[in-house]
């Protein structure tokens, strides 16, 4: 907290090209506490508002999860104080565990945030922020909500009406919030991301050119990239590597392949490209997304609503399947949006046969009035100002509780130990 104490004057920043529009001013003493862990979906975002927090002169706190994907992500963001809680997700057999865990993270952020004036509390979504937005209110302090999903997800519902504003990233997720103001921010975007939509052709191919080099890959051959979210997806694997063994050329060339397997899959994937003699590099998990979207012709991808958003800094043409299990099966509503403007291709898992799934790439990577719709689509879709919108609404709301922010809750709560 020493950093906190010296912060006395209005931080102001002029922003960054391509990032934030207009000057962000940040009230002294402001400190944000940012709950994001859980997955890389929740995450990013999270770190995207943090950069620019610290930057204006605010003092950030991220609450993340003990999952590796937090783990090594947050290594990306000094300057930040990150308190990882003992949260475990609601799965059968572990109930008890995420019980435990709830309490635990609870008691522990609350601890973090009594006593310290100034503090606005920013919930990216997801299990892990539960404990941080419900302690937070608890104490007194207020709550903004980000919701990147097209279909506003359990942990948000919930939370909202703790809550002074919803943020979301799509305006669909909009409706149906009672009780809360909501606005659209669209969802924040790691910088060098973010920035690839200010990135001319030649940039692009000279940068397309080295990371390959740097890959061990050709750079005369279309490159597909393959991303099943921050954890990898089995489902996901097993439908590409069909395609890419079975792929026969038609005249125009055979793709080379990079793929982001996840933990548990890296190996055996490996392996399917290896013995069918297709050129890949296989990876879990990736801290380049920046040059992975760069290097790529295409993508094809689940539909995590961070990543579409990168998709859309980054003009990079896709095919998505959706994950079928996801909950009130948003990324099937999160795709749906990009496919109905015409920035994606929709597939649903169990049509993404190799032959499909195949005639869907070679559009992307030959058909020029395919690539350059659809590059065009992802255009309209990228908002560059949504972690700056971000921060302007927790200033807001900063300012609207200055001086009140330590009274009590209605019963009394905020005094209690
Ligand atoms: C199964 C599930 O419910 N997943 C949800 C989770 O997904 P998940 O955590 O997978 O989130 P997304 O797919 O939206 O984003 C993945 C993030 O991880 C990054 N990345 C990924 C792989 C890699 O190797 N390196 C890397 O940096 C991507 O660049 C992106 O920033 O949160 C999203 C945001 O609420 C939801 O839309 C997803 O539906």
């Amino acid at each position: 907290m020493a950093r906190c104490a010296q912060l006395e004057v209005m931080g102001t920043r002029e922003t960054a090209p391509g990032t934030s529009p207009g000057r962000l001013r940040v009230p002294a003493g402001m400190r944000v506490g940012i709950a994001c862990g859980g997955t890389g979906g929740h995450l990013f975002p999270g770190m995207a508002v943090a950069e620019l927090l610290l930057e204006a002169g605010a003092c950030v706190t991220l609450f993340v999860s003990p999952k590796e994907v937090d783990r090594r992500g947050v290594r990306g963001l000094p300057g930040v104080e990150v308190v990882t809680l003992p949260v475990a997700a609601w799965q059968a057999g572990s109930r008890v565990a995420c019980l435990l865990g709830m309490m635990g993270s609870w008691v522990r952020v609350r601890r973090h945030l009594r006593g310290v004036a100034g503090w606005v509390v920013l919930g990216m979504g997801g299990f892990s922020s539960v404990p941080v937005v419900a302690a937070a209110w608890w104490l007194g302090c207020p709550v903004v909500l980000h919701e990147a999903n097209a279909v506003p997800g359990r942990a948000n519902r919930r939370l909202a009406r703790w809550a002074e504003r919803v943020l979301v990233g799509f305006e669909e997720a909009g409706r149906g919030w009672r009780g809360v103001e909501v606005r659209v921010t669209g969802t924040p975007v790691r910088r060098e991301i973010a920035e690839l939509a200010a990135w001319d052709a030649g940039r692009r191919l000279e940068r397309r050119r080295e990371v390959l080099s740097e890959l061990g890959l050709d750079g005369a051959r279309p490159t597909v990239l393959v991303v099943g979210g921050s954890q990898g997806a089995r489902g996901l694997n097993e439908r590409v590597t069909a395609c890419a063994v079975n792929w026969q050329g038609t005249g125009r060339g055979v793709p080379q392949w990079i793929h982001l397997t996840g933990v548990q899959d890296e190996e055996r994937i490996r392996g399917v490209y290896r013995s069918a003699g297709v050129p890949a590099v296989v990876m879990a998990f990736s801290d380049r997304m920046v040059d992975l979207l760069v290097a790529a012709d295409a993508v094809v991808a689940r539909s995590g609503a961070s990543f579409l958003a990168e998709l859309a800094a980054a003009r990079v043409p896709a095919v998505l399947i959706p994950f079928p299990a996801a909950v009130d099966d948003h990324q099937w509503h999160n795709a749906r949006l990009y496919a109905d403007t015409g920035a994606a291709r929709l597939l649903g898992q169990s049509e993404a046969v190799p032959d499909r799934l195949r005639r869907e790439l070679e559009l992307l990577l030959w058909d020029e009035r395919v690539r350059s719709g659809m590059v065009e689509a992802l255009g309209r879709w990228h908002r560059p100002g949504a972690a700056a919108a971000v921060v302007e609404e927790l200033v807001v709301v900063a300012g609207r509780n200055r001086g009140t922010v330590r009274e009590p809750r209605a019963g009394g709560k905020a005094g209690r130990g």
